[in-house]
């Protein structure tokens, strides 16, 4: 499967990216229910790649319930709150639900616009990134960390801190990357890695602790991530433990990019203050891989993504351009 998430004979299928990278293996989701469920439990995850599955479950919606109208929009707002950080999933909601009037086959062909423009943004976005990269970082090859799972698994394709590596390694600019495990679900130990060795990238994981003494031996030219929203003045929400990186690589005076398609872009909210941070379950940081590592009395912090403010950002970059 070439995208990570698409439309077929009428469900949505998926990269099931909890069985990643042990298990390879697709889902189709035939209900709006299941598709909540699959975003709930990450089978599908990132930023863009919710904009397509909060598209394409209006989708779902308005071929099951037909002329209820209320029933659809229901279901919608069930979707845009499936999770609340990654603004993208409203996003892919609203735009879907715009063309409700023009009944389920106009909502369709505009899910699967999104999903055609999903690719095209991303590369761009990455380009500019790339361009942005090469321009602030003097070493040849370059030495990049990233974290979490910005890549064609957290897009319909491509990818976007990912897709920064994969423009720098077509170029034959990139020694290695970085990637953070990411605790406590591990996207970039089982994603990014399991995207790097795909495409034949030199990579190393490390503990997510590791990264600020990697940056401080000098073993790092710079951190490039994606984002989930980025408030008006460029606060960005992404993947907890991106904040800790922006200021270990401000300490060490290393650029930090965050790269985004401008749907992440959250204009209505002036700053990172007013950003929701989603918080989740306490076991999957108690337990590890289905185990209790924790006292069974323990309960946990588990914020799913933290906010990096915009002093600590050497540049946003989107389609458009350096924000
Ligand atoms: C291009 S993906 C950007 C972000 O969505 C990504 O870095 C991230 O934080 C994903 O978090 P996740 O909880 O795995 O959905």
């Amino acid at each position: 499967m070439r995208r990570t998430i698409d439309w077929n004979d009428g469900a949505v299928l998926i990269i099931d990216q909890c069985a990643l990278p042990v298990e390879y293996r697709t889902l189709r989701l035939r209900t709006v229910g299941e598709l909540i469920a699959a975003i709930q439990r990450l089978a599908v995850r990132g930023a863009p790649a919710l904009g397509a599955a909060g598209a394409l479950g209006v989708a779902l919606a308005a071929r099951a319930h037909g002329e209820d109208l209320d029933s659809v929009r229901r279901d919608a707002t069930a979707l845009a709150g499936a999770r609340p950080t990654a603004v993208n999933l409203s996003w892919g909601v609203e735009r879907a639900l715009g063309k409700l009037a023009g009944g389920p086959d106009a909502v369709l062909a505009e899910a699967r616009t999104i999903l055609d423009e999903d690719e095209r943004v991303n590369r761009a976005a990455s380009r500019l990134a790339a361009d942005e990269v090469l321009r602030r970082c003097e070493r040849r090859p370059l030495r990049l960390l990233t974290h979490c799972n910005a890549g064609r698994l957290a897009t319909v394709s491509w990818g976007t801190a990912l897709g920064v590596v994969w423009h720098l390694h077509e170029a034959g600019l990139v020694e290695q990357v970085f990637a953070d495990e990411t605790r406590p679900l591990l996207q970039g130990a089982r994603l990014t890695a399991w995207e790097l060795a795909e495409a034949g990238v030199p990579y190393r994981v490390l503990p997510d602790s590791a990264a600020a003494t990697a940056i401080a031996r000098g073993m790092v030219d710079c951190v490039v991530v994606g984002a989930d929203r980025i408030a008006a003045n460029s606060d960005t929400a992404n993947k907890i433990g991106t904040y800790p990186l922006a200021l270990a690589a401000a300490h060490h005076g290393i650029p930090f990019f965050v790269v985004a398609p401008e749907s992440t872009v959250d204009e209505s909210i002036p700053d990172g203050a007013a950003i929701v941070v989603e918080e989740r379950d306490s076991a999957e940081v108690t337990s590890f891989a289905g185990t209790r590592v924790a006292p069974e009395s323990a309960r946990a912090f588990n914020p799913a993504f933290d906010v990096t403010p915009a002093a600590l950002i050497t540049a946003v970059v989107t389609e458009k351009g350096v924000r």
